[in-house]
This record gives C-alpha cells, sequence and structure tokens, in this order.
C-alpha cells in the first residue's frame, strides 16, 4: 500500500501507487479502476499534452463525485474517505517527501478510524461530526500539530498516545465526563472541552503552554486546577458556577467568559491587569458596587452584563460607564464619547456643571415669579453693588472670618445669611449663623426662585436668598458671604461682580485638627473634606485671575490680619502708626477714626473700578480743565471715558507712577490670587510678602509722608486720596470739599458727579438742573459716609442724568 505523498517531479505523468504527478501536481487516485484508467493516462502520455491528461483526470475525479460511491461503509473509516479528505500538500516532518498534512473527514458516521494510521505524515487531523469513541488509533500519527474531534461520542479526554507536538485539541460536544491528566501533553496550547459533561476542572497542571481553555456548557460548579497556568483565554461559559474564585495566579489572563452562571459579586476577577474582556451575560450580578472590583483594570474594554440584575438599575449603562470609563463595549453596544461624558456630568459633575445647573434652576424658577426691582442691588455698569466672598473648604474657618469682619467693620460691612437645611451646632444661632430651615422650606424657596445658588454640601443643603443680600444692602452696606467652590461658580454666573478671597488652611494637619476639634463631623466627612482642600489649591493653579487674593488660615488669627488689612486697604481706610513710625498691621491697627468717632474713608470703595477710575480721574483733575463735551470732541461717553483711562495708565506708566496695593488688585488683570504659596500676594506683615507684589511708590502728586514705608504709602495714597482735606467734615465735605491738595475724586463720588461739580466749582451749591438735582435723592445714614453699597455711595448712578452730562473734563 503506497503512503500517501511521495513523489519525484516529471514533465509526463508518474504514477506511484495511488498518486499521480503531473507537471509539479500530485493527484490521488482512487484504486476503483471505473474511476480512472491508468493505463489510458500512460499509454496517451506521449501524444496528449499535459493539459489534456489534467482535463482527463478531472473530468474523471468529477464522475466519481456524481457516482454515489458509499465511502467508509459502517463508519468504518477507508482510504477512499481518507483520500478525498487530504489536502495541503507539504513536506514531511523530516523533510524528505511532499505528502498531504492535513485532512477533513466530517460527517461519515464514522466510528472506527484505524484507518487513518497509515497517514503518518498529517498534522492537521479533522474528523468532526461523527461518531467516534476511540482514539487510539490517533497514536500513530507522531506529527499531529491540531486535532478536531468535535461532536463525537468520546467519552475520555485524550485517551491516546500523545503526539510530541499537539497543539490544539478540539473536543467540544463530546462525552466526556472527567478531564484525564494531560501531563504528557507539554505543548497542548489550546483546549476546547465546550459541551461535555465535565464537572471538574483538572489534570492541566503540567501544561505549561495552555492559553485557550474553553470549558462552556459542561457542569462545572467551581473553578479550580488552573493555577498558575499561562491562560489568556478562559472560557468558562454556561456553567454552574457561583463564585470567580482561584484565578489569583492566572497572571497572563486576557478575556474571560463567565456567562450564565450564577454569579453575583466580581471578586475574584480583580489583580489582573492584562484583562481586556469580561463577559458575564446572564448571570446574577445585582449591586452597582460589585464594579469596584473591575474597575481598576487598567486594560479593560470590553464588558457584558445583560440579563444580570444590575440592569435593572436607574441609569444602569451611565453608571458603569462612569466607574469604568476606558470601556469600548459595554453590553454587546459600541460605547459613544458622548456617553462618557454624559455619565461623568451624571454621576460627578465638574464643577462647572454643577454651578452651572444650578443657576440655570434659579434663573427658571426666578422667571417664574413676579419681577420685582431690586432697588439696593441693581446692578449698573459703573458700581455693582459690593459683595465679599470667603470662599474655601469646610473648616477654613471663614464663616469666623466673616463674623469676625462684619463685627468689626460693622458701618462697612453686613453678613449676608445663607439658608440651610443642616442641623443647628449648640453655638450657632438662627438667623445670625444661618437661617435654619427645613427641607420642604428649602426646596419650595427654590421653587419660588427665591436662591441665587444652593449647592448641597454632606447631604444638607445651603442656598444665599437675593433676600439676604437685599437686606444687607437695604442697610446701605456691602456684603460678606461665605461659600464652598461651587457655590462662587453659581455666583459667577449672576451680575454680582464680588471680590473672592481664599480662604486656604494650607496646613493639611491643622485642617484636619480643626474639623476634628470640631467634633460634627464622621470620618468619612473629614476625608471628604480635606480632600477638597486639594481642590481648591488646584484650582487656584489651574484659574488665574479666579481668586481676587489667597489667605493661609492655618492661624486664624493671622488670617484674619490679612483679611482685616486686606479690607482697609481696599476700603481705604488709614492705619494707625506705632510710635516707632512702623504700622501696626494688625488686630490691634485700628482705622482712623475722625474726632467724630467715625472711621476715616479713603478714596476706594468696595467695587470694582467704575468708568472713571479714580487714578485716571484724580490726575484728570489736576489738569487743566477743558470742558469739551464727549459730544464736541466727537466720542461718545463710554469711549471718552475710555480714552481717558488709558491716557492717564500712559501718563502713569511715563512718570513712573505704580498704583497702590489695593488698587492693582482692584484694577489689573488677570487679578488672581497667587497661584503658589510662596507666590502669595496677600497684605502680610513687612516686605517678605510685599516684595511679591509690585513695588509701592508714591504717586507724583502725593506730597506727605516721604518716610513712609511701602505698607504706609500704600495706606498713604489713600490717605493722600482722603487727605485733599476729605477726611473731616461732613460727607459732602470729605468728597467735594476743596482742599489745597490735588483734588481727587472718590469712588464714594459718581465720576459724573465729580466732573459735574468740577464744571461748577468745588464749592459752589449745586445748581439747578445739575446732577445732584437729577439723581434720586439718596437718604444719607448718620456716619455713614460714602462707605460702599450705602445710600451715599452711587451704587446706583441715575441713568437719565447722564444724558444731560454736557461736558466732560479734557486734559
Ligand atoms: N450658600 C452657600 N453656598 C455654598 N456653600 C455654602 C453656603 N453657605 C455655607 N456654605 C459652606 O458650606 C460648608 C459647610 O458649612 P458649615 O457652616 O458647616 O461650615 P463650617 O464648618 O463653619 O466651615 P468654615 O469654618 O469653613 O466656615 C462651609 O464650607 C460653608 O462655607
Amino acid at each position: 500500500m503506497a503512503e500517501n505523498g511521495a513523489y519525484a517531479e516529471h514533465s509526463s505523468p508518474v504514477i506511484e501507487g495511488n498518486v499521480v504527478h503531473v507537471g509539479g501536481e500530485t493527484h490521488v487516485l482512487n484504486y476503483d479502476a471505473n474511476i480512472l484508467s491508468l493505463d489510458n493516462v500512460i499509454d496517451n502520455s506521449d501524444v496528449i499534452d499535459r493539459e489534456e491528461i489534467i482535463d482527463e483526470i478531472d473530468d474523471a475525479d468529477d464522475e466519481v463525485d456524481e457516482e454515489d460511491v458509499e465511502l467508509s461503509p459502517g463508519g468504518i473509516l477507508d482510504e477512499e474517505t481518507v483520500g478525498r479528505g487530504l489536502s495541503n500538500l507539504g513536506r514531511s516532518a523530516d523533510g524528505s517527501m511532499q505528502v498531504y498534512l492535513h485532512v477533513t473527514v466530517p460527517g461519515f458516521s464514522l466510528n472506527d478510524i484505524s484507518m487513518i494510521k497509515m497517514f503518518v505524515h498529517l498534522q492537521k487531523v479533522e474528523l468532526p461530526y461523527n461518531e467516534i469513541t476511540d482514539l487510539s488509533p490517533l497514536s500513530h500519527l507522531k506529527y499531529m500539530l491540531v486535532l478536531d474531534v468535535s461532536h463525537n461520542k468520546i467519552s475520555r479526554l485524550l485517551d491516546f498516545e500523545p503526539p510530541k507536538n499537539l497543539k490544539e485539541v478540539d473536543l467540544s460536544y463530546n462525552e466526556i465526563t472527567e478531564m484525564s491528566d494531560l501531563s504528557q501533553h507539554h505543548y497542548l496550547m489550546k483546549l476546547n472541552l465546550d459541551h461535555n459533561q465535565i464537572s471538574e476542572i483538572s489534570g492541566l497542571k503540567n501544561c505549561q503552554r495552555l492559553h485557550t481553555l474553553q470549558l462552556a456548557h459542561n457542569k462545572i460548579a467551581k473553578i479550580q486546577g488552573l493555577d498558575h497556568l499561562p491562560i489568556k483565554h478562559l472560557d468558562l461559559c454556561h456553567n454552574q458556577i457561583k463564585r470567580i474564585e482561584n484565578l489569583e495566579t492566572l497572571k497572563k489572563l486576557l478575556r474571560v467568559n463567565f456567562a450564565g452562571n450564577n454569579i453575583r459579586s466580581l471578586k475574584g476577577i480583580q489583580e489582573h491587569d492584562l484583562l481586556e474582556s469580561i463577559d458575564l451575560e446572564d448571570n446574577e450580578v445585582i449591586d452597582i458596587s460589585e464594579i469596584k472590583y473591575i474597575q481598576d483594570l487598567e486594560m479593560l474594554r470590553v464588558l457584558n452584563l445583560l440579563r444580570n440584575p444590575i440592569q435593572e438599575l436607574p441609569d444602569y449603562r451611565l453608571s458603569i460607564l462612569y466607574r469604568i470609563q476606558r470601556l469600548n463595549e459595554l453590553d454587546r453596544h459600541r460605547v459613544e464619547a458622548e456617553e462618557k461624558v454624559a455619565s461623568v456630568n451624571m454621576f460627578n459633575p465638574p464643577l462647572e456643571v454643577i454651578a452651572a445647573r444650578d443657576h440655570i434652576m434659579h434663573v427658571v424658577y426666578s422667571f417664574l415669579q413676579l419681577s420685582r426691582v431690586l432697588d439696593s442691588t441693581l446692578p449698573s455698569i459703573e458700581t455693582p453693588y459690593p459683595m465679599l466672598v470667603l470662599v474655601g473648604p469646610q473648616g477654613s474657618g471663614k464663616k469666623d472670618l466673616a463674623m469676625k469682619l462684619v463685627d468689626e467693620f460693622s458701618d462697612y460691612f453686613g453678613y449676608a445669611i445663607s439658608h440651610t437645611t443642616r442641623k443647628m451646632q449648640p453655638e450657632e444661632t438662627d438667623g445670625i449663623d444661618y437661617h435654619f430651615v427645613t427641607l420642604e422650606k428649602f426646596e419650595m424657596d427654590i421653587k419660588m426662585g427665591q436662591f441665587i445658588q444652593t449647592y448641597q454640601y454632606h447631604g444638607d443643603w445651603y442656598g444665599l436668598q437675593m433676600e439676604s443680600i437685599e437686606s444687607v444692602a437695604r442697610e446701605g452696606l456691602a456684603c460678606v458671604v461665605h461659600m464652598e467652590l461651587e457655590g462662587v461658580l453659581t455666583v459667577k454666573n449672576t451680575y454680582f461682580e464680588p471680590r473672592y478671597v481664599l480662604i486656604m488652611p494650607l496646613g493639611h494637619d491643622s485642617h484636619e485638627k480643626r474639623l476634628r476639634d470640631k467634633g460634627n463631623y464622621t470620618e468619612g466627612q473629614i476625608e471628604h473634606t480635606l480632600s477638597r482642600a486639594d481642590l481648591y489649591a488646584g484650582y487656584n493653579q489651574d484659574h488665574p485671575g479666579f481668586f481676587d487674593m489667597m489667605i493661609d488660615s492655618d492661624d486664624i488669627q493671622v488670617a484674619y490680619k490679612r483679611l482685616r488689612r486686606l479690607v482697609m486697604d481696599y476700603l481705604g481706610i488709614s492705619i494707625n502708626r506705632s510710635p516707632a513710625g512702623s504700622i501696626d498691621g494688625d488686630v490691634e491697627t485700628h482705622a482712623e477714626t475722625d474726632v467724630h468717632g467715625t472711621t476715616q474713608l479713603g478714596t476706594r470703595t468696595w467695587s470694582k473700578p467704575s468708568i472713571a477710575d479714580s487714578a485716571g480721574m484724580s490726575q484728570a483733575y489736576t489738569r487743566t480743565k477743558n470742558t469739551q463735551s464727549p459730544v464736541q470732541s466727537g466720542r461718545g461717553l463710554l469711549e471718552e471715558a475710555s480714552w481717558r483711562r488709558r491716557h492717564s495708565a500712559a501718563r502713569d506708566a511715563v512718570s513712573g507712577y505704580i498704583p497702590p496695593l489695593f488698587e492693582q488688585i482692584v484694577t489689573q488683570y488677570p487679578k488672581t490670587a497667587p497661584q503658589t504659596v510662596e507666590g502669595q500676594m496677600g497684605l502680610g506683615d513687612g516686605e517678605v510678602s510685599r516684595s511679591y507684589s509690585a513695588p509701592v511708590q508714591k504717586p507724583p502728586h502725593a506730597e506727605s509722608d516721604e518716610d513712609s514705608s511701602s505698607d504706609e504709602r500704600s495706606d498713604s495714597m489713600l490717605s493722600v486720596a482722603s487727605a485733599g482735606d476729605m477726611g473731616g467734615g461732613s460727607p459732602e465735605g470729605s468728597v467735594h470739599g476743596g482742599g489745597k491738595g490735588p483734588q481727587l475724586p472718590t469712588e464714594t463720588m459718581n465720576p459724573l458727579e465729580f466732573m459735574e461739580e468740577e464744571k461748577g466749582g468745588k464749592s459752589q451749591a449745586s445748581q439747578p438742573g445739575d446732577l445732584h438735582e437729577a439723581r434720586p435723592p439718596s437718604a444719607p445714614r448718620p456716619g455713614s459716609r460714602g462707605r460702599p453699597g450705602s445710600d451715599r455711595h452711587k451704587v446706583l448712578p441715575p441713568i437719565s442724568p447722564i444724558q444731560k452730562v454736557d461736558y466732560i473734563p479734557e486734559y
């Protein structure tokens, strides 16, 4: 009997056993003489050209196909059947012959494959869909690499002498109940045992090259016997597994399929850093918290949780995507980038998104209410309602600072009381620290459009109502509020333009201690709050200009000193000099008090620079007056004011004038809190902290305090401004009074009023028809001269009188 394979190359057909070699091709012939007459081929070899011979052979093959030849009768594999199934001609393993390397004989109901042992060179044997029970003839196929005997009746696993190099075995759809020891199959890489009756994984211990193990649709109840195997693809779907276990040592896992089991928890799958795909379809995963076991898997891209109870959770898909942002496919559906964004916005919205939503909500609710004119805080381009917002993490002490500031500067500031649903603490008073309200009331107020911002912190709601601000403003005071960062972001969406001072406990330990000392917070809350301190620091760093100032509140006393000095600087309140001539600059320092015991004001108020800023105006005023009106100069009002500001700035630059600190803070952009602690431009003690800000120089027109320190100069600027003998006397005197020094306008004075006065003469009484009369009457409160937000301060500059201005001083 001829072997499958060997031939020598000839130009004319050469017959070797059942093989014909024609022009480099080899054909296997049947022994049945009816199929092909070898004589014919050989006899006519001289006269029939090669192609005809090949055609003839092909025709003969076709004829045979058409005939109903019974192959492998009785399920006994015969040579004819093998011959038909041979393919893939190639070199034999020893390289000496050309042989067929593959055989495929599917669906012949084979139960005896003894014949196969004749074909020793076969490397790939496919005998699926038969009735094979015994694989022992395969022991002869020493070169076999791949074996597919799926869909047979095999009950014993690889029960034959193993070919040395057997790599892939498909024994799926058989009747194997037990996994025998496969220790001799050293080279086994892929083993498919799907659809058998296996109840226990075993015998694989020495299969140290096994990278794919398929055991789907068996009766396995426990994952075991896989320790230290280099398995990358593990398919255990449709078994009876309840727990993912014993996978710790499978460090190469890339894909696992546990679909169709009874798994509830994902515990056991963690720490597989290479895992890319997990299929858990049709299991019993119910709890979203289970995702924690897989959310740190760096390479995970595909997850299937279809037909698990977890699918019933509201926003299930987004919550999974939020937790595992790196997924490309979830539940057999591609994940879109938009879904990932939506998931973040839903479960951990960026601060800006929270603030925008909050703002929109309050705007919409307020639109639903009857509109009401808010006379005290109505916005104005020139002088927005003055507000100071202390912002920082909980426990930064900002509430205490705010309270203390309002206490000390009660003539200037009022505390805008926020509403909260949190429990009142023993040391707190309703209506002073907060308006303590029920959740129902809080929600009702939201719906009534009362709030300008709200924020939920540690489960309690906080919110600032318009009425809280308005009630402070009605008193003629600027308002101080404190809030978390999200609140600030909402306020930044409103028309208010407060100054924002970041109160930051820079020392982690002191912050923690302060939180613990309060004794009100749980461990989780403390941890959360401490982590938010980093958020603030990061936000400050990433958003230059967001905060106007940062104050370290590690030491609350020092923090207050700084805040106090900042405020005094803003307000232009002079600071007493100590006998030694230095500035006290601390809590002991008091605002300069005039003979009447009222605090003396400088030229600044707590507001944004108005159209005609004080520096520009002040210097403009020292110039020769030019009574050309904007109309005459061909410029509009705003354009005129802008032109003057630029003119003034240019002149300052030429003359070397550098505005004092407060003015830099108020007027310069970006007006930012220092991005690092070191860079803090605080109003700290002495030159060190000053060195971070621009040097403060005396303006050319300031004549006094030659030897003052820079701090003093800063303050002296204010004094100079007020020194135009505005300090004493009546409010009118302080603003309009004619002194010897340069006349400086103040922000307590409407620039237009200032211009008008300049026109009409400093000390002259108002003339009929001038701005004073055109302006709505203001009711000065006793002792409230020109303080921010007061009725003396033109927070609400009249609109119609602007039209009446007939000139703006030129210089
Ligand atoms: N209207 C508001 N909007 C946003 N956050 C607010 C508002 N009112 C108060 N908060 C902030 O809510 C947080 C919790 O308030 P709580 O009164 O418990 O703080 P606290 O312990 O006094 O903190 P701190 O010492 O920083 O003032 C604080 O950071 C507070 O500033």
